[in-house]
C-alpha cells in the first residue's frame, strides 16, 4: 500500500470482482504510512507483540492517517471510474467497538496504551452501504465505550468485520509469501492450516504475524468459509490469489465438524474449504465477499 503500482493493481482487483458481482469490503491499515508521519513530527513509535505502543499523541496520529489519508487515497482510487467506494472509519456508525488490549510479552500483560481489540461490530453502516451498490473501505479505528479512540490493527478488525458480516471469504495481504512454518530458521510456507492447528501455533508466532494469524482463525471460527494470507508484494496479488493461484499464500481453514454428521447436519454450512475461486468471481454472492 505504499507503492503506487501496487496501490493501483490492488483497485483493479476490487473493481474487477465488483463488476463480476462479488461484494466486496476492504479494511486497511496504513503502519509505514503512520511511522513516515511520526517521524516527521519527530515522535517515536515502538511495537510490542506486533502491535503499535499507542499514547495519546500517537492516536492522533493513528487516526489522522488511518481514516483522512490512507482511506481518502483507497477511495479516491476505487472511484476513479465512478462513485463507487465509500470510507468510513470503524467509529462511524459503531462499527468497530474496541476494548483495551494489552500486549502479550513473556507471559505478562504489558500496557500499551490505545490499542483495540474489537469486543463488538455493528454492520448496519456497511450493509447499507453494500445494499445501496458501494465498496465500503474502513479504517481500523474503534471507537470505546470508555470515550476513548483505540488503534486497532487493520487484520484484527478485518477479521472481525467479516465474522460478523458472515463473509465467504477473507483476504489478508502482506509483505511476505504466507505463514512460514518455522520462521526465521526456515522460509518454507504453510500452504493449507486447520483452525484448530493454528490455535497451537499462535504463541509461537513473532511480530505482526501473530495479530494476522490470529484474524484469520478468529474469522474462520466466526464462519468465514476461508481466509487467505497472500503475498501483497506482486500486483494483482488479490485476483491472483482468489481466481488464478490455487497454491499461493496460505490458507486456513475451519475446524471439521467434530461430530459424526447426520443427514441433517451435512447441509454444507461453514465448512466450506478453498474457494474454488473462480466462483469467487462468478458468485453474485448473497454474503459478501470481504477484502483487506
Ligand atoms: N511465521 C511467520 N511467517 C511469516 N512472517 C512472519 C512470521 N513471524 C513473523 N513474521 C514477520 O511478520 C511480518 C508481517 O507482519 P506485519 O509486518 O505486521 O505485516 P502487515 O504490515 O502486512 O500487517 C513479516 O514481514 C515477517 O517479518
Ligand atoms: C495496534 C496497531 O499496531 N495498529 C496498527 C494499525 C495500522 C495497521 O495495522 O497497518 P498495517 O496493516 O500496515 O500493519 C498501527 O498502528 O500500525
Amino acid at each position: 500500500m505504499t507503492d503506487d503500482t501496487l496501490r493501483r493493481a490492488f483497485a483493479q482487483d476490487v473493481l474487477t470482482l465488483y463488476r463480476a458481482g462479488v461484494r466486496p469490503v476492504v479494511v486497511h491499515g496504513g503502519g509505514p504510512q503512520i511511522a513516515a508521519h511520526l517521524d516527521r513530527l519527530g515522535l517515536k513509535s515502538d511495537f510490542l507483540d506486533g502491535l503499535r505502543v499507542t499514547t495519546p499523541e500517537t492516536m492522533e496520529v493513528v487516526r489522522m492517517v488511518l481514516s483522512g489519508k490512507v482511506q481518502k487515497d483507497l477511495v479516491g482510487l476505487l472511484n476513479e471510474h465512478g462513485p463507487h467506494a465509500v470510507g468510513l472509519s470503524g467509529e462511524d456508525g459503531h462499527t468497530l467497538t474496541a476494548v483495551k488490549r494489552y500486549a502479550q510479552v513473556a507471559g505478562e500483560s504489558v500496557d500499551i496504551g490505545l490499542v483495540g481489540d474489537v469486543a463488538r461490530v455493528d454492520t448496519a453502516v456497511v450493509r447499507l452501504l453494500l445494499e445501496g451498490g458501494h465498496i465500503p473501505v474502513v479504517s481500523s479505528v474503534g471507537r470505546g465505550e470508555d470515550g476513548q479512540v483505540y488503534n486497532v490493527n487493520a487484520d484484527t478488525a478485518a477479521g472481525a468485520l467479516a465474522a460478523a458480516l458472515g463473509t465467504r471469504v477473507l483476504v489478508v495481504l502482506t509483505d511476505v509469501p504466507g505463514l512460514y512454518a518455522d520462521w526465521p530458521a526456515s522460509e518454507r510456507v504453510v500452504d493449507r492450516i486447520g483452525a484448530a492447528e493454528l490455535e497451537r501455533a499462535l504463541p509461537g508466532l513473532a511480530g505482526g504475524m501473530g495479530p494476522k494469524m490470529e484474524a484469520c482463525l478468529r474469522a474462520v471460527r466466526g464462519g468465514v468459509g476461508v481466509a487467505r494470507v497472500l503475498d501483497g508484494r506482486a500486483p494483482h496479488a488479490l485476483l491472483d490469489g482468489l481466481v488464478g493461484g490455487a497454491g499461493s499464500g496460505t490458507t486456513v481453514v475451519p475446524d471439521p465438524t467434530a461430530s459424526v454428521p447426520t443427514v441433517a447436519s451435512v447441509t454444507p454450512v461453514a465448512s466450506v474449504v478453498p474457494v474454488p475461486s473462480a466462483s469467487v468471481a462468478r458468485a453474485a454472492a448473497p454474503a459478501p465477499a470481504p477484502v483487506v
